[in-house]
């Protein structure tokens, strides 16, 4: 696809990169002349003011300014992504989906994506939105960018090659990017592709505190991989399509606007490679709350509470005596969106597929299925590995509700997951 593609190491540092030898400006940002006649713009992913250690932003050297294009009208496309939630009021029920068969045939990226769920409106500045893609063709002359989020894309079948105002990205199932809100950026594939996108509107993810497991752990800085500058020098009618307050818009620029040639900051864009993390948990008895497997969150005003938790489900050793060891019976005040990108998930026997998705809102009763839960009570407690599979869950604080595509088409049968249980016997 791609001759291979270089990145800088770490999360969150203050990177400087250029594509053309001289273009990055030394010692200052914004000089009168910036050299080769290039623009100097900032992209600011906060408010300016906020302090330090919240403040991201980077500065972009870029062949034209992006202010320079006509108005946005309406986009036509993508009647499924983001058309707003279902209507009707939501039953507290718990919802899950087989991987859809009629996502959008022959669409690329853009046109192939199909919102699930979502909570909160972009313009409050909070919550999240859960999308599933099918791109079978690349992106041709246009780009996406989005205004309301940033974007957390997790391939589940397919090699994705990202090329962004930033640089390029190629990012195989296992492995996760994130786009920065406001940032442009094409997708490419290479035949079928599928995947999930978690779109937040709320305050950047970031690496959670680490408490007491120390200065190590979970996903460590330097295994995230920021690409270095790249840029495209076309002439050439591009589409912009823009997310923006819930709706898609769409103009036509003269020019591709993936043409910054060199960029320095702490805004921008970056892969992860899920087998990097390191995944800590009991080794004494009982089943830890889900938060010790916390890739990335997103908090909100209320401390501890997250507006997005990003978790995974790595292959692990199970190890704790006397302890029921797969997930346990809960409810929950925080809301719990599922999904599976290879392998099988620990507290469901069947029916939870690679592709597919569940959804536990806030207090639904769930936990291991039938099946589960009798193979993990009568299981032998001997260490054993939980190997060749790969879930994740984006919880949130914000219940979510679906949307009425995914409710047409979510399994009518998923309470008998949890009938049959034995009735407790007492003496
Ligand atoms: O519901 C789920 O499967 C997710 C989950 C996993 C776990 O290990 C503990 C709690 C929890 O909600
Ligand atoms: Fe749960």
């Amino acid at each position: 696809m791609t001759d291979a593609l270089r990145y800088m190491s770490g999360f969150g540092g203050h990177f400087e990169t250029e594509a053309v030898e001289g273009a990055l400006p030394k010692g200052r940002n914004s000089p009168q002349r910036p050299a080769y006649g290039l623009y100097a713009e900032q992209l600011s992913g906060s408010p300016f003011t906020v302090p330090r250690h919240e403040n991201r932003r980077s500065w972009l050297y870029r062949m034209r300014p992006t202010a320079d294009h006509r108005p946005f009208t309406r986009y036509d496309g993508a009647k499924l992504f983001a058309p707003g939630t279902a209507k009707e009021s939501l039953a507290p029920n718990r919802l899950r989906w087989d991987p859809p068969c009629d996502l959008p045939a022959n669409a690329d990226f853009v046109d192939g994506m199909v919102t699930m769920l979502a909570n909160r409106r972009p313009e409050d500045l909070e919550g999240v939105a859960v999308h599933l893609y099918r791109a079978s063709i690349s992106m041709d002359r246009r780009v996406f960018v989005d205004a309301d989020g940033e974007l957390l894309i997790l391939p589940q079948s397919g090699m994705l090659m990202i090329a962004t105002e930033f640089g390029r990205l190629d990012v195989a199932p296992g492995s996760v990017a994130l786009i920065p809100r406001g940032v442009k950026f094409r997708v490419e594939v290479e035949g079928e592709s599928r995947g999930y996108v978690a779109e937040n509107h709320g305050l950047p993810l970031r690496l959670p505190d680490l408490g007491p497991i120390g200065s190590n752990g979970l996903a460590n800085p330097r295994d995230f991989e920021t690409p270095v500058a790249w840029f495209e020098d076309i002439d050439d009618s591009t589409e912009v399509i823009q997310k923006s307050l819930g709706s898609l818009w769409t103009t036509t620029l003269d020019h591709s606007p993936l043409d910054v040639v060199a960029w320095h900051g702490n805004f921008a864009p970056y892969r992860y490679d899920l087998s990097r993390f390191n995944t800590i948990g009991s080794i004494s008895f009982d089943h830890p709350d889900p938060s010790i497997f916390t890739l990335l969150t997103s908090p909100s005003d209320v401390p501890g509470r997250a507006n997005a938790d990003f978790v995974i489900f790595p292959p692990r050793w199970m190890v704790a005596e006397d302890t029921f060891r797969p997930p346990w019976f809960h409810r929950n005040v925080m809301s719990e969106a599922m999904g599976l990108i290879y392998g099988a998930y620990d507290a469901k026997a069947e029916g939870f597929q690679p592709g597919g998705l569940s959804l536990h809102n806030l207090m639904s009763g769930h936990g291991p299925d039938v099946e589960s839960w009798r193979k993990a009570s009568e299981a032998e407690l001997k260490p054993a590995k939980i190997e060749g599979t790969m879930a994740f869950m984006v919880e949130t604080c914000w219940p979510y509700l679906p949307t009425q595509f995914a409710l047409d088409r979510a399994q009518p049968d998923y309470d008998n997951a949890w009938t049959g249980f034995p009735k407790a016997k007492l003496p």
